[in-house]
């Protein structure tokens, strides 16, 4: 191993080339939960951070730990390079946008976005002038006038992130701001969420559940579980190679098939290859295997799994096969809604599209000599 000594100075140069920095931070609540244990994060200038996991993984609270709203137990925050771990939320350069943001009823529009340049003390004519173009950037013009009662979900919500944007925070934080609205709406906001993002190169941290969501948005991916960073990288990345089991479940729910019992299952030329002890699981996605019409078709197919149909779910113009397999295992395959199946089908996939974890749920890599250089 290589060691290189950072002087003082450069190691202050490499912090404050950070927009947000998160040292081995923990947050217990009073009660004992351990919200957050030790997460670590070093974010650059201008980055999407998506926070993703299942409810009660530390999302919310990593996000208020940054914004100063919870004390953390232990640990440091650094803004900008400047450590504001015992600093008022006021006073970190951040801003942030929740749920249900709380807009003032008697305010219009445009009063609404101005509000918190004129607690700054910004003057009257700058607030106006910064309100109205964030007025226009956000699409609110032709409703500047109105009362928050008199907006859509959409038109509300899009009032708080102009009013959270609008002071030109260092650091926007966004707690699952889509949540309330519908499927159609959403989907327009969040690619207006990432076109100001890009705009202003604001470093944001959002928050979500839905994995989609955060596919879409995301320069980088942080996966979280039970107060831990469970895998940080690029979308692409986490989707393609997720570290562990669990983050290869939760994110495009990939199956698994449990290989501890009997590693039949496995293709000959890759089990030949492993150390059989370690290994724990085989994920494939319901997308990378296909049915084939009869057993014949499957000969020198690397993955090869014969099951019986259990149920199906229409998802437009796909539909997801929930079959069992002959090992007693359960899994899923995409096919197109109007391809017909039998009750008993054959499934295959190529070993490129094979993941392996070992035994504790890590991912095996290196150790796919198949589909090496291929992902
Ligand atoms: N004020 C609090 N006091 C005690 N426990 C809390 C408090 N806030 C959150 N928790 C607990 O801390 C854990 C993490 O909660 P948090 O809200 O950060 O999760 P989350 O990932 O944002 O979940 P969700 O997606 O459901 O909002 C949960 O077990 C939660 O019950």
């Amino acid at each position: 191993m290589t060691m290189t000594t950072v002087s003082g100075e450069q190691a202050e140069q490499v912090s404050s080339s950070w927009s947000v920095g998160v040292e081995a931070m923990t947050k217990v609540y009073p009660g004992g939960r351990r919200a957050l244990d030790g997460v670590e994060l070093a974010v650059k200038p201008g980055t999407f951070v998506v926070l993703l996991g299942p409810s009660g993984c530390g999302k919310t609270t990593l996000l208020r730990c940054i914004a100063g709203l919870e004390r953390i137990s232990a640990g440091r925050v650094l803004i900008g390079g400047d450590e504001v771990t015992h600093r008022e939320p006021g006073d970190r350069g951040v801003a942030m946008v929740f749920q249900n943001y709380a807009l003032y009823p008697t305010k219009t529009v445009l009063e609404n976005i101005e509000y918190p340049l004129r607690m700054a003390k910004v003057p009257r004519q700058a607030r106006r002038q910064r309100a109205r173009e964030m007025t226009e950037l956000l699409r609110l013009g032709p409703v500047m006038g109105s009362r928050p009662a008199q907006l859509s979900g959409g038109q509300r919500q899009r009032v708080g992130i102009g009013r959270a944007l609008v002071r030109e925070p260092d650091v926007l934080l966004m707690d699952e701001p889509l949540s309330n609205i519908d499927a159609e709406l959403r989907g327009e906001l969040r690619a207006e969420i990432r076109r100001l993002q890009r705009r202003s190169s604001t470093t944001t941290f959002y928050v979500t559940h839905d994995q989609a969501e955060a596919l879409a948005l995301a320069d980088r991916l942080v996966v979280m579980r039970d107060g831990r960073i469970e895998q940080d990288g690029p979308p692409e990345q986490v989707y393609q190679e997720p570290a562990t089991r669990f983050v290869a479940s939760f994110l495009g729910g990939m199956n698994m098939l449990d290989l501890t019992g009997s590693q039949a299952v496995l293709p000959a030329q890759l089990r030949a290859t492993l150390a059989e002890d370690r290994l724990g699981w085989l994920g494939v996605r319901p997308e990378d295997l296909r049915v084939v019409a009869r057993p014949e078709e499957a000969t020198g197919a690397e993955l090869v799994l014969h099951g019986t149909v259990e149920g199906n779910e229409l998802l437009g113009r796909e539909r997801l096969m929930h079959f069992r397999t002959q090992g007693d295992q359960r899994a899923r395959v995409r096919i197109h809604a109007d391809q017909t199946v039998p009750a008993q089908i054959t499934v295959v996939a190529n070993s490129a599209d094979l993941h392996l974890f070992d035994t504790a749920g890590r991912r095996l890599s290196g150790t796919l000599p198949l589909s090496s250089g291929s992902r």
